[in-house]
């Protein structure tokens, strides 16, 4: 049988990898894909930079829309990245009626209902994999493996990048521009780092998974986004000796009003397996109600874990070319006309613990100010621990760990213990999570 062609847009880190996956496992590949799969062209605008791949054999230029309007090729492998370009040039082969593979997660958190719906009228394909935690199959573990649960929540460490800081700052007291810098060189960022450190690349990853889990539309504009630049290496110690790692989490929930749906830094207790995810790995804890809490580890960005979730998309999707396109896994798990427009609640509505530092002046009474606004908020205190007044300030800062409550509540005692005069700092605070 005549190999399948494809065309690769982008060969920089991912696009590199995916070649070189597919050119050194090429015979393994072809024997589970059932067909010989061949790079007939690949596009890059930059190709003067040296390319760390073996190009041979490829027909290369730097006009990505010859390579999609080129007839020959039947699958288009977008490794580019954004939402301009790209997609233009996913929309045209979807046009063209060819089959698309993307490591793209802001593409598709952000346009795909309407490239999914394009894609469905001409009876193609989007394979996305690579978008969501790299290497881990946690599409296919989403929208194939769990599909007989009714999924309840998940929650992931989503960004390699951002993982990467925060393990380095933690374990080598590295400072945060420094490793940025490192994360970079390594081909792990995004084109925009601070898509990485603000948690935007992790809230597209997110929307595209509860998507998948729950049945709705993408709805990237409706997930609350916090970053991890505003994390101290004292709030690391305090969490450290309180029994907790911080890590930087999407979230996903069902709750009987609707869908949770945040990434922030989150308080997890050290004996779960997630807080012990390090460096570039990315884990993601799915809970299902028939299956209980499941765990997928892996790497979560570089060149080659991506590819290879790249190239298993494009075994996918050979392996169903002649399958009749009403028939093939549908791109976001649940069929298109049965999507349910389940309400994305807002923050204010979540209930979560809290982790709070608190520096006030050292005097008597402050505490009792503290507790008594907590009162009445109905704020329940689980721990706290008074540390040595900082020498410099003159403050002394107050750590406190709460009971469950409703974020509207946390947002009101907030405001009311900053407004007291002897608290001359912005609070502290991030969520905590048991995930049990
Ligand atoms: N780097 C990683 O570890 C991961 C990246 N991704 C995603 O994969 C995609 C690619 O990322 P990287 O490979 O890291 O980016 P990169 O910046 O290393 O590579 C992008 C390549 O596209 C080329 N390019 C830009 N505009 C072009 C155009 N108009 N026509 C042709 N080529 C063009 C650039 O010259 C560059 O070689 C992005 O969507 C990213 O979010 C997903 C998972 C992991
Ligand atoms: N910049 C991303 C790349 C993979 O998606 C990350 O660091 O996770
Ligand atoms: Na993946």
């Amino acid at each position: 049988m005549q190999s399948v062609k494809i065309g690769i847009l982008g060969l920089g880190t991912v696009g590199s990898g995916t070649v070189s996956v597919l050119k050194r496992n090429s015979k393994e590949i072809s024997r589970r894909a059932g067909r010989g799969i061949e790079i007939l062209r690949a596009a890059d605008k930059n190709l003067d930079s040296p390319k760390t791949c073996d190009l041979n054999a490829i027909d290369l230029t730097d006009d990505a829309f010859s390579v999609v309007n080129d007839p020959e090729i039947q699958i288009i492998v977008e490794l580019i990245g954004g939402t301009g370009i790209a997609r233009d040039l996913v929309m045209q082969a979807i046009e063209n009626g060819k089959h698309v593979v993307t490591a793209n997660k802001a593409l598709i958190a952000m346009h795909g209902n309407e490239l999914f719906a394009k894609a469905q009228e001409k009876g193609v394909t989007i394979a996305f994999e690579a978008a969501v935690a790299g290497g881990i199959p946690i599409i296919k573990a989403i929208r194939e493996g769990l599909a007989a649960n009714r999924i309840e929540w998940l929650a992931g460490i989503i960004n390699g990048t951002g993982n990467f800081i925060l393990t380095e700052m933690r374990d080598k007291g590295r400072n945060f521009a420094d490793v940025l810098a490192e994360a970079q060189a390594l081909g792990y960022a995004e084109a925009d780092p601070t898509f990485d450190v603000e948690g935007i690349d992790a809230a597209h990853k997110l929307t595209i998974m509860a998507s998948i889990a729950f049945g709705i539309p993408l709805q990237f504009y409706k997930a609350y986004t916090e970053g991890i630049s505003k994390i101290s290496q004292e709030d690391v110690q305090y969490a450290e000796e309180l029994g907790y790692h911080i890590k930087h989490l999407g979230i996903a929930k069902k709750t009987s009003q609707g869908v949770e749906l945040r990434v922030h830094p989150t308080l997890i207790p050290k004996r779960r397996l997630i807080a012990n995810v390090n460096g570039v790995m990315n884990a993601v804890v799915v809970k299902g109600d028939a299956v209980g809490p499941t765990l997928y580890y892996g790497a979560g960005a570089g060149a080659e874990p991506t590819a290879s979730a790249v190239v298993a998309d494009i075994v996918d999707i050979v392996r169903a070319l002649t399958t009749d396109p009403e028939n093939r896994v549908p791109h976001l798990a649940f069929q298109p006309d049965s999507l349910k427009d389940t309400p994305i609640l807002s923050m204010s509505e979540v209930v979560t613990s809290y982790y709070l530092r608190i520096n006030t002046e050292d005097k008597p009474g402050v505490l009792a100010d503290i507790t008594r606004i907590f009162s009445e908020q109905d704020i329940n205190i689980e721990a706290i621990l008074q540390k040595q007044p900082e020498e410099e300030e003159g403050t002394v800062p107050i750590i406190m760990l709460t009971q469950p409550v409703v974020e509207k509540n946390m947002d009101e005692a907030i405001a009311q213990i900053e407004a007291l005069d002897t608290v001359k700092h912005a609070i502290m605070r991030i969520r905590m999570e048991s995930l049990g």
